[in-house]
């Protein structure tokens, strides 16, 4: 199989794309998802999923309505900001100027009786209370951390606090979708997994669930650009503390540290632990996660090779390189692909995989969004048919 492939599906709908706009009921009562763009004709669609947006005056809620602009069934109904709240999306984000798009309105005036389904693109701890009063109709995928973690106390001691919403959590359905894909079907919340755990997971469980790795000395070494820490103002994210230089942060503390190592430990049936260290990159999105393994006694790299080869062989969006090639991050910019390889280690009996996505889109709105599909019934790759940015 070639690296980057496509089915006719993905051409039929990628040739014709629909969707995008205002929702609007009409007098029969039925829903018309208008579809335009100030410089192109509008499209209507009988029976849209009427989507809102949760925060979309962020990074991860504009790169959820960047991704619906491709989408042939949903339209966006809503869209809630906190500081921005009433300021029409073009002043906060010009790049969105062409659309005809909902101004931004706080969450306490929205309407959710004309909703179907909504991202949350809120910051965590926050995101648990405001979930907790939504109607209970709505279609959720949170990208936050807050339902991630099934085991509360873990909550409590990673995130500083107890949790606020146990119920929903129970309840809540982890998104890594190439891993949970049958669960997400029929969920009506979803946490979709953080960047790096996607980075990390989607090598590593194929390799766990066939005893081919050892589960002790896992060694992840990460790196994310700048998008990944969001849209709001911090010191620590100033042009000049972050250009031409390399960030190391959270050493041994970061959160999501458990989330990884709960994902492991399912795919293993026991306790794993992990080294992981992330950095700050100087580029806008991206993310490359590095891992060093100790293969199972009597496992060749070639094991390790056909094994993740034949796990992701019918998947869309996780690809197995040619033999030596080396995963960039350019080579994901823009889409939904993790690119994944694994290579000898010069230490006998150790291998090194390298895994990269795009933290905005597989490490957040695209897996939303491919998550979302699937909770709405539909092909869980409409509206991600994205080529890379490249260079
Ligand atoms: N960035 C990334 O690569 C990834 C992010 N995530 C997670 O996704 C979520 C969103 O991230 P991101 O888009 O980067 O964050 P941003 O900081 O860029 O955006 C946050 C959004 O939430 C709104 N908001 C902030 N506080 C409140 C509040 N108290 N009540 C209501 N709305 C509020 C903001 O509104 P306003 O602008 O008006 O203040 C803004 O629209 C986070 O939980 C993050 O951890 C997950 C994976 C990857
Ligand atoms: C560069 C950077 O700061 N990245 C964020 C992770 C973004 C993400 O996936 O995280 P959550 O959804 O779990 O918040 C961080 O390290 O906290």
């Amino acid at each position: 199989m070639s690296a980057i492939s496509f089915s006719s599906t993905h051409l039929h709908s990628w040739k014709n794309p629909k969707g995008f706009g205002k929702v609007r009921k009409q007098r029969d009562g039925k829903l018309l998802v208008k579809c335009s763009s100030k410089s192109g004709n509008p499209t209507s669609l009988q029976n849209g999923v009427r989507v809102g947006v949760l925060g979309a005056s962020g990074y991860t809620g504009s790169e959820v309505m960047r991704l619906l602009a491709n989408h042939p069934q949903f339209g966006i109904a809503l869209m809630t900001a906190d500081r921005k709240a009433g300021q029409p999306i073009s002043s906060v984000f010009p790049h969105l100027s062409t659309r005809d798009l909902p101004d931004l309105i706080a969450i306490k005036d929205a309407n959710f009786s004309d909703v179907d389904a909504v991202f949350c693109c809120l910051p965590h701890g926050t995101t648990q209370e405001i979930i907790k009063g939504l109607p209970k109709h709505l279609k959720i995928v949170d990208l936050s951390a807050d339902f991630r973690l099934k085991d509360l106390s873990e909550y409590e001691e990673w995130y500083g606090q107890p949790h606020r919403a146990p119920d929903l959590q129970k309840e809540a359905i982890y998104g890594l979708t190439e891993v949970l894909r049958e669960e997400i079907k029929n969920a009506r919340l979803v946490a979709n997994p953080g960047c790096y755990p996607t980075s990390v997971q989607l090598p590593l469980v194929p390799l766990i669930k066939a005893s081919l790795i050892e589960l002790k000395n896992i060694i992840i070494d990460a790196k994310s650009g700048v998008s990944g820490a969001g849209r709001s103002a911090k010191e620590n994210l100033l042009f000049t503390e972050v250009t031409e230089g390399l960030n190391s942060y959270g050493v041994t503390l970061h959160r999501h540290v458990p989330e990884i190592e709960q994902g492991l430990a399912d795919a293993s049936g026991s306790k794993v632990t992990v080294s992981f260290t992330p950095h700050l990159i100087p580029m806008s999105r991206g993310m490359q996660s590095t891992i060093y393994v100790e293969m199972a006694p009597g496992v060749r790299i070639e094991d390790l090779y056909q094994q993740l080869k034949l796990s992701y062989e019918n998947e869309e969006f996780v690809f197995v390189l040619e033999n030596g090639v080396i995963p960039r991050t350019h080579s994901v910019k823009g889409t939904n692909y993790c690119l994944i390889n694994v290579f000898p280690d010069r230490i006998p009996g150790r291998a090194i995989i390298i895994s990269v996505i795009d933290n905005l889109v597989k490490g957040a709105s695209g897996q939303a969004l491919q998550n979302l599909n699937l909770l709405m019934g539909f092909p869980e790759n409409l509206g991600l048919h994205y080529l890379p940015l490249f260079p």
